[in-house]
């Protein structure tokens, strides 16, 4: 059974429709992004999920039951996490352990638990206004795990920090990723592409992908030949592209990319033909789309 189950939610903010319809289902175990641009949608989806929004319809169903109290089952970082900065890192996570039901002992116990696990354990005396950003965002995401969730979910929890401190959180994620089930929003396929088993991609409040990372790649991405000369590329490569079917041609100052199905087939004949013209090329390579590009493309479409 899925831990959730969303279907045809939808939000609106006064005449703004933002989120248009979503269904997907989360698998337990799994680490899913909620990839998308600034404003698709993803604080106001998760805000929903976590309870802190109502939708205007559709439903949220939780291990099966759609009405209930499933605080118990959330774990919730926001985007922009508020601590008491007078508070040391133990205190903090003891008193939020405590309003999550723990006992006194097992909210100890769980604190002590979380910085060792977050790794913040050397500082767990320190007040939180001396943390680094990173160090707040482990904070935070102990704080989202106290009570133990089945899903937790993480509103950008990388964006705002420097590499140092999302190298820090992006590897906490994947010790986390034995813990429960991830659902966190990013703007940043890289990171998506790091930490997740599965990408939710929204788009002005709609989904439109949805799978792991080798389905996206099988399903968009193409070969190409990427072709520098010395001189003229242009003219170059768009004879080359006329004697060979390519898809489409992307010509960037001196750089020019011819898209391909039978990437060997057009390999055999682009070099056949420029070694027989003796045309200056300069750099010849094979790969395949970006996964920057497969979004770019899905996006415009
Ligand atoms: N309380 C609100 N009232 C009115 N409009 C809102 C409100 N909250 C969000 N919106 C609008 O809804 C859209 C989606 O916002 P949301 O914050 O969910 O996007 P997002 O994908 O999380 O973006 P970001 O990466 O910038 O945080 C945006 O156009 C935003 O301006």
């Amino acid at each position: 059974m899925p831990v959730v189950s969303i279907n045809g939610l939808k939000k609106r903010f006064q005449d703004q429709e933002v989120i248009k319809g979503l269904d997907f289902q989360l698998t337990e175990g799994k680490c899913v992004a909620l990839l998308g641009a600034n404003g698709a949608g993803k604080t106001t989806t998760l805000k929903m999920l976590s309870g802190l929004m109502k939708p205007d319809s559709g439903t949220i169903v939780f291990e099966g039951a759609e009405k209930g109290d499933f605080r118990s089952l959330i774990g919730y970082l926001p985007q922009y996490p508020v601590f008491y900065d007078w508070m040391t890192g133990r205190e903090f996570l003891e008193y939020t352990g405590k309003l999550a039901g723990l006992s006194n002992k097992e909210a100890k116990g769980r604190a002590q638990e979380l910085l060792e696990l977050v790794g913040i354990a050397d500082a767990k005396n320190r007040r939180i206004g001396k943390y680094s950003g990173g160090m707040k965002q482990r904070l935070g995401i102990a704080q989202a795990i106290i009570h133990r969730p089945k899903l937790v979910m993480l509103d950008e929890p990388v964006s705002a920090l420097d590499p140092f401190g999302r190298r820090e959180v992006l590897e906490l994620m994947e010790k986390l990723k034995k813990e429960t089930t991830i659902l966190f929003s990013t703007h940043i396929l890289n990171d998506a592409e790091e930490v997740c088993d599965e990408i939710l991609f929204l788009h002005n409040g709609k989904l439109v992908e949805a799978g792991t990372m080798s389905q996206l790649k099988d399903k968009h991405q193409q070969a190409k030949i990427d072709l520098v000369f010395k001189e003229n590329t242009s003219r170059y490569s768009e004879e080359l592209s006329v004697l060979y079917p390519v898809t489409s041609i992307k010509i960037n100052g001196e750089k020019a990319s011819l898209f391909v199905e039978d990437v060997e087939g057009a390999k055999k004949l682009f070099l056949t033909e420029i070694t027989s013209r003796n045309l200056p090329l300069i750099k010849f390579e094979i790969s395949r789309t970006s996964l920057e590009d497969v979004f770019m493309k899905v996006v415009q479409k």
